[in-house]
Parts: structure tokens; sequence; C-alpha cells
């Protein structure tokens, strides 16, 4: 209830602030009490929404910002849903579940990839603050942020908290606290944003808050009667969320007077407007007409448009301190602008705001296109994702096997999987990629350090010139019911990680820290540890620092000679087995050719495991008996399509499931 206290004293500087700066702003006396009919409205009164949207009537002290955060699945936007649909900002039966879920991606994977901002407008009593007698309610502007809740996009949820006071924690009333419950509360405790836990989904018959309370409690000091319940699917409890967004979240604290100091949250390209800018207004006001710059470049622009997301883009005129909407000006790429830059008046230069730490590659893989001559049609293809997906680096590259492509970086294997499903619905893109390797860094005699994200960049003889190997860690959390502490403890150790912490979060479920290389858990780890838990574990990680380890490069040579695409830089103790099981995979994979293929994987020049593929011409006509020269044109015709989508490494054609194989063994 403080933050509504505190209204009148921030109101009055508003209303202060208005009759000088905004001459449509009436100057009101302060009343100790949110009175005046422009904030203001008779609990009586009409309640439609008006068409156009005034933004003057949302001083600060009337705007919330807040995120929804959780773990993966405990309701983000379903949640988000309702709420809107609550706030009458979109239609009750609107048929399209997680609204805010726009992409194809998002949709068939029922995950959220993008945060997601919408507007709303709710009128909300302010009853029992000595503000009001009660019969009046304010109404409230509420931006809603949903998160994404994969570990690989939790710099998404990062960039998101910048612009909130406040987040919804929500977490699921069977599942309980989960490995990016953990994560995504940190998140929100290191900005000193206001936490408002939720416990979720409590329409499950196996749902039990009063167990997540007392975990809430034991992990976070979170206090139970602070504790919002509800189901996102029914509708039980949902009417309490709002409220407590209002009356516990602080509003923003910027300034009003002072010059505008625009944070700009994310950018992408639109057919028809250009490159739209999501923004959160820190300080002062913004105008259709006005000329703005970016800190980083110093170009000015105008602005054509500017308004608010209700959830689609909503045209205001005008955004005011502490709002979040969306900018368009003369932006030609996203190039232009840049996440966490500052934007400003043109003539008047401020202080830039602290911006965000840039996005970590943990991933690097070759990006090749299926058919060698689509190579223009791959760059435009990711020249246009990239405008609209800023976190992936990209950096040309030649193969000798693949021919021209690019070697990329991603956030994660997640991240990864969902840049080649974009790259092929959104841009009909076919690609082959190359085994994801993580960034290790070389330290050679001579005193030199290389950073290596192709392992075909790197010496074959490594151990001639390179004197020290570091490889990336991380800081992974695991939570597990207590049953399944020997199975995961043993395959960690196989994944060289080391225990840093091992306690009870009650007394089912245990909460375990390590500190593990990172190529450990790119490749399938997850999998592994959801498997032998029976889906029951949770896994979240943080980049942590790089640690000295024994490397060697492990080539994969076809008939003699080395295919650079399928190099992979492994750990020495594990390089037996990996070069054993890359062999075997290609030896299922390629088809027997007219000669005899021998696939060997080498360390140097020393052959550590080979397989042979007898020669056979595979005949396409073995069955087809009798003379019918169409059919058997036709077959031909295939196989000789068939071919096309191969790549010719020396004489031998290598399918592109070659490639996809070798993704799979770590
Ligand atoms: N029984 C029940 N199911 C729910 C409730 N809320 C959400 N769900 C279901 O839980 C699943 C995940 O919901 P989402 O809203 O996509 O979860 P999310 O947290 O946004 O997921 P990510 O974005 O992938 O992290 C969906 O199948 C929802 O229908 C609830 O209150 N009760």
């Amino acid at each position: 209830m403080g933050y509504l206290h505190k209204a009148s004293k921030t109101l009055r500087q508003w209303k202060y602030m208005s009759s000088t700066s905004f001459s449509s702003f009436p100057f009101i006396p302060f009343t100790n009490r949110i009175t005046h009919p422009r904030f203001c409205s008779n609990s009586r009164q009409n309640n439609k929404e008006q068409n156009a949207i005034d933004l003057n009537q949302y001083p600060p002290e009337l705007v919330r910002n807040f995120s929804i955060i959780a773990h993966v699945d405990h309701g983000k936007s379903t949640l988000a849903d309702r709420l809107l649909e609550l706030t009458g900002t979109i239609k009750k039966g609107h048929g399209q579940p997680q609204y805010l879920d726009k992409l194809q991606v998002e949709r068939e994977r029922g995950i959220t990839v993008k945060a997601q901002t919408a507007t709303m407008f709710y009128k909300h009593s302010v009853n029992g603050d000595n503000i009001s007698d009660g019969k009046e309610s304010c109404k409230f502007l509420l931006n809603l942020v949903d998160t994404p809740g994969h570990v690989d996009f939790s710099y998404e949820v990062s960039r998101s908290l910048a612009a909130c006071q406040g987040v919804l924690l929500v977490v699921d009333a069977a599942q309980g606290v989960q490995a990016q419950t953990v994560a995504n509360f940190y998140l929100a405790f290191e900005s000193n944003l206001t936490i408002v836990p939720v416990i979720n989904k409590i329409d499950q018959p196996t749902a039990n808050p009063d167990l997540v309370k007392a975990q809430l409690k034991s992990m976070f000091d979170l206090d139970p009667s602070d504790v919002l319940l509800t189901s996102a699917k029914t509708g039980q409890g949902l009417e309490s969320i709002i409220p407590a967004v209002i009356e516990r979240i602080p509003p923003p604290s910027g300034s009003c007077n002072s010059p505008l100091r625009m944070l700009l949250l994310d950018s992408y390209y639109d057919e028809y407007k250009g490159v739209i800018c999501h923004v959160a207004v820190v300080d002062g006001a913004l105008r259709k007409g006005d000329k703005i710059s970016t800190v980083a470049t110093g170009q000015s622009y105008e602005v054509f448009d500017v308004g608010i997301m209700h959830p689609e883009l909503k045209p205001t005129g005008i955004l005011l301190t502490g709002q979040v909407g969306y900018v368009v000006s003369g932006m030609r790429s996203t190039k232009e602008a840049r996440i966490g830059d500052t934007i400003y008046h043109t003539k008047t230069a401020v202080e830039p705001l602290p911006g965000f730490k840039p996005a970590k590659h943990m991933v690097f893989s070759g990006l090749y296109p299926a058919d060698g001559s689509d190579f223009e049609a791959l760059n435009n293809a990711i020249e246009r994702l990239t405008c609209n997906d800023a976190s992936v680096s990209i950096a040309k590259e030649t193969s000798t096997a693949l021919g021209l492509g690019f070697r990329c970086g991603f956030l994660g294997l997640l991240h990864m999987d969902v840049f080649h499903q974009r790259l092929e619905q959104e841009y009909g893109a076919h690609v082959i990629s190359t085994v994801p390797t993580v960034p290790y860094i070389f330290e050679y005699s001579d005193g030199s350090k290389l950073e290596v994200q192709n392992p075909a960049t790197l010496p074959s003889n490594p151990k001639q010139k390179v004197i020290a190997c570091w490889e990336p860690t991380v800081l992974a959390t695991i939570i597990i019911p207590s049953e399944y502490v020997g199975p995961v403890i043993t395959l960690v150790s196989e994944r060289r990680g080391q225990q840093l912490e091992h306690s009870f979060i009650d007394s089912q479920r245990v909460f375990m820290k390590y500190r593990m290389p990172l190529k450990e858990i790119v490749i399938d780890f997850y999998n592994e540890l959801k498997s032998i838990t029976s889906g029951y574990a949770s896994f979240d990680y943080e980049d942590a620092d790089y640690q000295q380890s024994d490397l060697v490069k492990l080539d994969i040579l076809l008939n003699g000679q080395p295919v650079d695409a399928m190099a992979t830089i492994v750990h020495k103790v594990k390089a037996y087995r990996v070069g054993r099981e890359l062999v075997e995979k290609l030896k299922k994979a390629i088809d027997r050719q007219m000669f005899e293929i021998s696939i060997q994987a080498a360390i140097g020049s020393k052959i550590i495991s080979r397989e042979t593929i007898s020669a056979l011409r595979k005949n396409v006509l073995a069955k087809c008996y009798g003379g019918d020269v169409s059919r058997k044109r036709k077959l031909l015709e295939k196989q000789k399509e068939g071919k096309k989508r191969m790549k010719r490494v020396g004489s031998v054609d290598i399918p592109q499931e070659a490639f996809h194989e070798l993704l799979k063994v770590s």
C-alpha cells in the first residue's frame, strides 16, 4: 500500500511539471488524494474505453512495469493471456492460446523465445490508503512483459527486467521451485526488483501450494502470506494479481523534467514500417516529429510514429517518463538500433544509461547451404533473420568440404535449433550445420593466445605449437527428487563435473550445484538428465570462468582425406570413445558407393578408429522389372536429385544426414 501513499507526492510534481512542460496539461493544486478526473474516475463513471489513448493521463505514479518470470512451462504465457483478457486488452476466447507467443516456432514448440511486452489499463480502487475515500478508482497503465523460461533465452529475461520495477515469480503448484525459478529469482533480486510470488496451476490434482510456499520461504525468504494462489487455466485467484502488482510494485522513478533518455530494449524489422524499436522512457518525453539520436552512432532520425503495444502497435503520438512502447524512425537496419543503447533528443546530449552486458555466445557452429549453389539465398536469409534476432553472431567462412558458409555463435543449442527452424520456415533456407563447438582458448609457444570457434582452424598436430588449452565452464544448478541423486552424480562425473553444493530444498528434493565444462552440457546432457530422472530433473546454468584442460583435435578422414567440417575438439580422455562413435555413425549414414570407402578418426597422424564401407553401386532399378522406360527414368532422376543434396569430399558423396548424425555425439 506504501506506493499508493507515495502517489500523492509524485502526482504533485507531475502536475507541476505538466503545467510547465506540457501545454495540454493544466496545473492542479495538490490535494493529498488522487482525485482529479485527469488521473481518476469515479467508480460509477462510464467504463467504456476511449479509442484514442491519451498517455498524458498516466504520470509515472499511475504506471507499473512488471515481468512474468518462471521455470519452463510453469504457465507464464497462459497467465499473461488471462491478465490481457481481464483488462479487456484482448477478447476472452480469442481462440489463440499464449497470445504473446507470436512466432511460428514458439507456437509449434509451445515455448516462448522472444520476450513480448503488452500495455494494459486497469481501474483500481485506492481505498484504504488515505488517498481516497474509496468512492473513486484510478486508471493505471500496466506494462506486462512475458519472458522465455528456457535457459538459452535468459538473456531476454535479463533485458526485459531492465524496463521493470517488479516481477511476478510464477511457480507451478505441483512441480514447486525448479532450476530456472532459482536463476530467475536471482536475476530479479540482483536487479533490486520487487518480487510478487505466484503459485500457479492450483487446479491440478497433485498441487501442493503449502509445500511450495515452504520452499519459497526456505530458498528465497519469501513470506508465505505474500504468496498469491492462482490457476491460469480456470481463472481461480486471478483477480488478486493486478491489485498486488499495483500495490506492491513501485512506479518507475525517472524524472519528467529531465531531458529525454530512452533505453532501447529490442528492435526488429517490419516490411512496411521499417525498423521498429521497443523502448522504455527513463526520463523526459518523446513526441511524434521529434529528432532523436542514439549514443552508439550519434546519427539523427525523425520520429515518424510512436505508441504502445496494446497488444498490437497502437499509435499514441507521445511516450512519457516510465512508459514502455515502440518508436519508428528512419532507421534502415536493425544494426543502427543496438539493443541496450540510449536514445536522446538530438540537440540535448545526455549521460548514457548503463545498457546491457553483450550477449555471450556459448555455442558455435558452421552453417552451409544444403545445396552449394544457394549461398546467396542463404546469405540473404541470414541477413534478414539476424535483423530480428540480434543475439546471433555471424562471420563468413569457407570449408573445403562444404564450400562457402558462415560461422555462427548462439546462446545455446536450443537457440541454434530455433534459428535453423526459423531460417527454414520463415525464409525457406535449407542448411547443413557442423558439429557445435564451444569457444576454446589455445596458447602457443610464442605467447600468443587464440580463441578457436572452429576446430578446423586448429593445426592438426596441436602438441607441436600449443603449450596450453582452456575451455569454458558453467555453474550448473540441478534440482531433483532425492531418489535420483545416485544416477545424477554418476552422469555428472562422467561429464567431468565438480560438485560445489548439495542441499535439501524440502524433505524430498535436492538442490545440487556443479562446475562443469560447457562442452559437456552442450550436447544431449539435458536429455540424458531427464531420462535418468524420469523427467523430474530441472537444470539451469550460468557461464563461469575458463579452466585449463587437456584438449585434442579429432579429425575425420574419408579415404585418407580430412573433412574439415567434421573436425572436432575433445578432451583427451574422451577422444577414443568419441572417435569410435563418430566413425560408426558415419558408416551407417553414408551409402555404399562404387568403390570402397575408409572412414577414420585421427589425432594428429595417429589413427584411433577405422571403419570400411565396401563397394557397391546402389542400383535403384533393381526392383524395376520389365520395360517401363518412363518409370526407370523417374527413378534415375530421383537418384540424381538425391545426389544433388550430397556433399562430395574427394570422390565420396556424403548425405546431409551424415552431418546431422554427428551432432548427436558428445
Ligand atoms: N492445469 C493447469 N495447466 C496450466 C495452467 N497454466 C498453464 N497451464 C498449462 O501449462 C502448459 C505451459 O503453459 P505456458 O503458459 O506455455 O508456460 P510458459 O511458462 O509460458 O512456458 P515457456 O514460455 O516455454 O517457458 C500449457 O499446456 C498450459 O495450458 C494452470 O493454471 N493449470
